[in-house]
């Protein structure tokens, strides 16, 4: 078998940065460039030129992700310099068919992009029969927010199709191993590379881990784990840029300073200060949960001090959020334990038992229901919707690995606007 073929996927709006991304990759090892969708539909074919240019010695593959109109678009990306061009595997076969008739009139390869095609094993002989030259395993870069997995695609591939087939969709140095194993001639990597402060270095361990495939056993980690762990390895900010700056509380601010909490929403309504739902929440929740109490609003009144922070903390709880105010402020400062509110104030309520636990309230100008993630740090609190909890924890990993990048260019002397051309995509009316 010759040797995989590692295809850097350049899913950037602005050529310059694709440019110097692309230099640096193929300093790390990678072979083929790709001219991503994202930046084909920004800077047009002359992402395709301006790479075939810079790149003399390396193929150029144009991901049109073709739909329609097969033949003229194949041709636009050969004359371009392309040397493979992508199509969508699910297009028509009329459309499939045009664009191989194209390729082999200007002397290109058609690779076929599985991304949600219903019956990708049928499909994938179907486009074979048709001429296609490389069938792609691909789960898109959305789908894979959902847990959506290009290896699982990959692997219902295996031995079932004539013709070399590529995989792409997440992949890094591990998965990347694992899908040369699983038979990947072409191993395409976007983000996990471009999104690197070191861009060589990214792209080198994806070469060495292709040049030795292996597979592992899988570590099995629950749902709930996995948003844990994302979400503890983000920012609250990263998580309010990927719910599109959703999610985020007014006027609360962490009482001890640089702390982070993240865990599933016990939520609390009392009243007036009354302190007997709050506390007796400690004992509803369980370790890692997060207590987030509504007091009105009331800032005259504290339903939350430090006893209750105390026997919180011994029963393993994450932290507390409370729209109102808490007391006791230096000693809980001391205890270094996680507590957001919106006022401080010296008076408490009685514990008259008044209120609710676990069940929908307001907190801070957002909706909270009983099991809803909270992520908190310094910057504040973001309320995550249970049900897209992983879908949001993964995005706000991808928010937090192109700021790497961006962190990088910064430090190598560009300004912030020129790394975004801000002006170029201001919103035009
Ligand atoms: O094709 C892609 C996607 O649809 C955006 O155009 C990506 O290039 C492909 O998914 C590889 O990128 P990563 O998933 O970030 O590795």
């Amino acid at each position: 078998m010759a040797t995989p073929v590692l295809q850097v996927a350049l899913d950037l709006l602005e050529l310059d940065r694709a440019v110097e991304i692309a230099d640096e990759a193929v300093r790390g090892g990678a072979d083929w460039i790709e001219a991503g969708t994202p930046l084909i539909k920004s800077e047009g074919m002359q992402a395709v030129r301006t790479l075939r240019e810079r790149f003399p010695g390396h193929e150029i593959v144009a991901d049109m992700k073709v739909a329609d109109t097969g033949a003229v678009e194949v041709e636009m990306a050969a004359k371009s310099g392309a040397g493979i061009v992508c199509i969508l595997g699910d297009a028509d076969d009329t459309v499939i068919a045009e664009a191989v008739r194209s390729a082999r009139k200007y002397g290109v390869r058609i690779m076929a992009d599985l991304i949600n095609v219903g019956d990708p094993v049928s499909r994938s002989r179907e486009l074979a029969a048709l001429g296609v030259d490389y069938i792609n395993a691909h789960v898109g870069i959305d789908q894979q927010m959902l847990g959506k997995s290009s290896l699982d695609l990959l692997r219902r591939l295996a031995g079932e199709v004539g013709v070399p087939v590529a995989v792409a969709g997440g992949l890094d140095a591990a998965t990347a191993s694992e899908a040369v194993a699983a038979g990947a001639s072409v191993v395409i990597v976007g983000g996990n590379i471009i999104k690197a402060a070191d861009v060589a270095g990214a792209a080198r361990r994806v070469r060495e881990a292709i040049d030795r495939p292996e597979i592992r056993p899988r570590e099995e980690e629950s749902q709930d784990a996995a948003i844990r762990r994302l979400f503890e390895a983000v920012s609250a900010p990263n998580v309010t840029d990927a719910m599109h700056r959703k999610g985020a509380m007014s006027g609360v601010f962490s009482l001890c300073g640089r702390v982070k909490a993240v865990g599933r929403a016990v939520t609390v309504r009392t009243v007036a200060g009354d302190w007997a739902k709050p506390v007796e929440a400690i004992d509803v929740a369980g370790p890692g949960d997060l207590l987030v109490i509504s007091n009105d609003g009331r800032t005259d009144v504290a339903p939350w001090g430090e006893l209750a922070t105390h026997s919180a903390k011994n029963r393993g709880i994450a932290g507390v959020v409370i729209d109102g105010a808490v007391r006791d402020v230096d000693d809980i400062r001391e205890m270094k334990f996680p507590v957001f509110a919106t006022a401080t104030v010296p008076n408490a309520g009685d514990p008259k038992g008044l209120g609710e636990i676990n069940t929908e309230i307001a907190c801070c100008g957002q909706e909270v229901r009983p099991g809803d993630w909270i992520v908190a740090d310094e910057s504040g609190v973001v309320v995550v919707p249970r049900e897209r909890a992983y879908e949001v924890a993964r995005r706000a990993m991808e928010v937090k690995k192109t700021e790497e990048r961006i962190r990088e260019e910064i430090r190598r002397g560009k300004t912030l606007s020129e790394i975004s051309e801000l002006l170029k995509w201001e919103k035009r009316r």
